[in-house]
């Protein structure tokens, strides 16, 4: 039973019994409406308890289900996507979402029945005046509609809404409370009695705050809608490039021999530049090829290629004979070590940074990443902290210097002990003495393995067992370093006499 009615009750009591025993009857009314009062507020308490309790649940499961969907996403979809957008979708979108059909939900139903309990006693007290009153429904429901879908397609792309949520809610009380006015001028002519009049008033209010009510659980369900189609469009992405699909080679055929044919490439995000025209280059399973070029040629994206980040338009890669595509891309990965110029530490310590390089980081023993350390020639200055190998690096390994921080990326390609071994070169200037304890790891993690090094120092050039020239999209120099630089027109030639090159180079190839 609604309050209105009980309100009612007691104005009828008193109008249409002003000779009966007025305290009396008064008082049992107000003990009945604050019992009902209690127990409606004790009910209340339990449903939104029980409802945040579920919208939670939802929200979780959601924020998981598309953590696992965005991750298996490929490297073009992160180009494009921004990190902010996929943030706010992992939050405010599945909040919203979550909110939308639990405690939403029981706030609509709760509006919607109350207002067929205030209209039935409306219709009760007086049909003709109630639906005279009603007749502001109708018109009211269109506006709700229009607005709902508006508000849906304003939170698809902005939530900036959210403030306006309860507008529709409030006009439609208003235009009730001004119908309800105009129909009081009415009710002049009317035969009621006070009571029933009082009564008539109290529904007709009810049933206004109900639609206003509900009118505000269609602004949120479409707000949640709204929100809904954009979490789902990234639950459902399928991954352009497969995530754990494909063959797996056996360990005897499986060599490092790597081959680019004829790589046709442009980045998704600028189709109109074409980066590679015609790129071929065949690296011998065991050798190690030094790739240099001059700045913003492509050397890194041949490592993006080859890791599978992103796909030629045409031509082949192919490891062993066998095009990349074919392969599981998760497999191929854990065969493929890479030390970069600015290596990717986690905010975490200095051990579980080294152990994150093997097939399972939980299985890896302390001595393993001890060892692993002492070859890399970074165990004497993790050492020197004194947390150890516990020490924590900060975010990206900011409390790291630079040497520092590719040493331990080293260490952790040596625990990976991959078949092929990709590296590119810092080129920013490490003092001799990281360099040369950098330079001494690199060599000890290159015996043995197939690798592509993007040089930027004359001592791995001319360590290398070749050397090719990366210009405009292809390869336009391929040879040992003493043949190219005794070419006088040769790209490599003029390379070396650039700044690019550490002091050492300068002086070398100034000097030939
Ligand atoms: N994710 C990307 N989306 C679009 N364009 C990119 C992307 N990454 C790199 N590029 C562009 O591709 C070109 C080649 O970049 P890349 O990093 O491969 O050059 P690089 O030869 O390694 O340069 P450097 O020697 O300076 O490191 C550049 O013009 C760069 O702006």
């Amino acid at each position: 039973m609604s309050a209105p009615f009980f309100l009612g009750k007691v104005i009828d009591v008193i109008y249409t019994n002003p000779t009966g025993d007025f305290t009396d009857s008064l008082t049992s009314l107000c003990a009945l409406l604050s019992g009902i009062f209690v127990c409606g507020a004790a009910a209340n308490a339990i449903r939104v308890y029980l409802m945040q309790t579920a919208g939670q649940r939802i929200v979780k499961r959601l924020r998981a289900t598309m953590f696992s969907s965005i991750l298996k996403q490929e490297v073009g979809f992160f180009d494009k996507t921004s990190t902010g957008e996929l943030i706010n979708r992992l939050s405010s979108d599945t909040a919203l979402l979550g909110r939308s059909v639990t405690e939403n939900l029981s706030d609509g139903l709760r509006a919607g029945a109350q207002a067929s309990v205030g209209v039935g006693m409306m219709f009760f007290v007086s049909p003709k005046l109630a639906a005279f009153v009603l007749s502001v429904v109708p018109p009211l429901a269109i506006i709700a509609v229009i607005y709902g879908r508006y508000l849906r397609k304003l939170t698809r792309m902005t939530q900036d809404s959210l403030a306006e949520a309860t507008q529709t809610g409030l006009s439609g009380n208003m235009i009730v409370l001004s119908v309800l006015y105009k129909g009081g001028l009415l009710m002049g002519s009317a035969h009621m009695t006070v009571g029933e009049l009082s009564s008539f008033l109290m529904y007709a209010f009810w049933v206004g705050v109900s639609i206003g009510g509900l009118s505000s659980f269609y602004s949120e369900l479409m707000k949640g809608l709204g929100a809904g189609g954009r979490l789902w469009e990234l639950i459902e992405r399928k991954p352009e490039l497969p995530f754990n699909d494909g063959i797996v080679l056996n360990k005897d055929m499986f060599k490092g021999a790597l081959e680019f044919k004829e790589i046709h490439f442009a980045y998704p995000t600028r189709p109109e530049i074409s980066l590679f025209q015609d790129f071929s280059l065949s690296i011998p399973a065991g050798s190690v090829m030094a790739l240099v070029g001059p700045s913003g040629s492509g050397k890194s994206t041949i490592v993006s290629l080859l890791l599978r980040l992103y796909d030629p338009i045409s031509g082949t890669i192919t490891v062993d004979g066998v095009d990349i595509r074919q392969l599981n891309p998760l497999w191929f990965r854990t065969k493929i070590g890479t030390v970069s110029q600015e290596p990717v530490l986690f905010s975490c310590s200095i051990a579980e940074n080294i152990a994150y390089g093997a097939e399972d980081p939980s299985m890896v023993t302390v001595e393993e990443i001890q060892k692993v350390a002492e070859i890399a020639n970074a165990a004497s200055f993790i050492r020197d902290f004194p947390e150890g190998f516990h020490t924590l690096v900060g975010e990206k390994g900011i409390l790291l210097s630079g040497g520092q921080k590719q040493r331990i990326a080293i260490a952790r390609a040596l625990l990976k002990n991959p078949k092929i071994l990709l590296l590119d070169e810092a080129t920013s200037a490490l003092d001799a003495e990281n360099e040369y304890l950098v330079q001494e790891a690199l060599d000890r993690l290159m015996e043995g393995r197939t690798v592509l090094i993007i040089a930027h120092r004359l001592s791995t050039i001319q360590n290398a067992d070749s050397v090719a020239v990366l210009d405009q999209g292809r390869i336009i120099e391929c040879g040992k370093h003493e043949e190219l630089l005794a070419n006088p027109n040769g790209l490599f030639r003029k390379l070396m006499k650039k700044q690019a090159f550490l002091q050492n180079s300068k002086t070398f190839a100034l000097n030939v």
